[in-house]
C-alpha cells in the first residue's frame, strides 16, 4: 500500500473507527493527546487504535510520546521543534518506522530529511483554531517552498479542508492532516470520504 495521503489527527476512538471504516488502508491515524494526558490513558488509547488500524491495513502512528509508539507496536511517530529532535527519533524508533517531523521552511525540511524524516508535517497552511501558538499561515506558496525542497512526502497541515486540497496538491503537497474536517464533522465517515474525492 502507498504511503497514505490522508492524515486524521484525533483523540478520539469513535472518529478514528468512523474513518478507518470508511478509508481503511488509505489513511493514516496520528494518536495525538493533549499534553495533560497521562502517558497510561495516552497507552490504551494508541493500543485501541492500533489494533483497528491494523485490523483495516491502516496506518496508526503517534504524537510526540514515541515511547508510547514503540510500546503499542504503532507504524511510528510524529515530532515537531518541540519533541525529540529528528536523528534522537530515528534512533528511538529503529530505521524501519514512520517518522513524521514539522517543518515550516525549505532549511528546517531539508534538515529533518538529512536526519532521518520519512515525511513532514508542513503549516499552517492556513489560520486554524484547533491549535494556539502557531506562526502565521504559510500558505499553498509556503507549502510549496518547502515541497520544492525536499523529495519526501510533504503532508500539509492546518486549516485543511477537502475544498483547499486542489490548490495543496497544485502546490506540490503529496497530501494532507487534518483534526477538525473529520472530528468535527456531523459525519466524520462521510467527511473522510469526501477528503479522499479530493486527493484522488
Ligand atoms: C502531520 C503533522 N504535521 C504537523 C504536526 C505538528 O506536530 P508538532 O509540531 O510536534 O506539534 P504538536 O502536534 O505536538 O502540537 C503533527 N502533529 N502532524
Ligand atoms: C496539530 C497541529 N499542528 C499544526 C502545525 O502547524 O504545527 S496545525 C495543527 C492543528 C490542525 O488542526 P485542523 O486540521 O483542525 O486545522
Ligand atoms: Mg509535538
Amino acid at each position: 500500500m502507498p504511503f497514505p495521503r490522508l492524515h486524521l489527527i484525533t483523540d478520539s476512538f469513535a472518529v478514528a473507527r468512523a474513518a478507518v471504516d470508511a478509508a481503511g488502508p488509505e489513511l493514516a491515524v496520528q494518536v495525538r493527546v493533549e499534553d495533560g494526558v497521562d502517558d497510561r490513558d495516552a497507552y490504551e488509547l494508541a493500543g485501541k487504535v492500533v489494533e483497528l488500524c491494523v485490523g483495516a491495513g491502516a496506518l496508526c502512528l503517534v504524537n510526540d510520546r514515541l515511547h508510547v509508539a514503540l510500546a503499542v507496536g504503532a507504524g511510528g511517530g510524529h515530532v515537531g521543534a518541540l519533541d525529540l529532535p529528528v536523528d534522537a527519533a530515528r534512533r528511538v524508533l529503529g530505521p524501519g518506522a514512520v517518522l513524521g517531523a514539522t517543518a515550516r521552511d525549505p532549511g528546517t525540511a531539508r534538515r529533518a530529511v538529512a536526519a532521518g524524516a520519512t515525511y513532514l508535517g508542513v503549516g499552517p497552511a492556513y489560520a486554524t483554531s484547533t491549535k494556539d501558538g502557531l506562526p502565521p499561515p504559510i500558505g499553498p506558496a509556503g507549502v510549496a517552498a518547502v515541497a520544492a525542497a525536499v523529495g519526501v512526502p510533504v503532508i500539509a497541515i492546518a486549516g485543511v479542508t477537502a475544498a483547499r486540497v486542489p490548490e495543496l496538491l497544485e502546490s506540490g503537497a503529496y497530501g494532507v492532516a487534518v483534526i477538525g474536517a473529520i472530528g468535527r464533522a456531523p459525519d466524520p465517515g462521510a467527511a473522510t470520504i469526501e477528503l479522499l474525492k479530493a486527493l484522488s
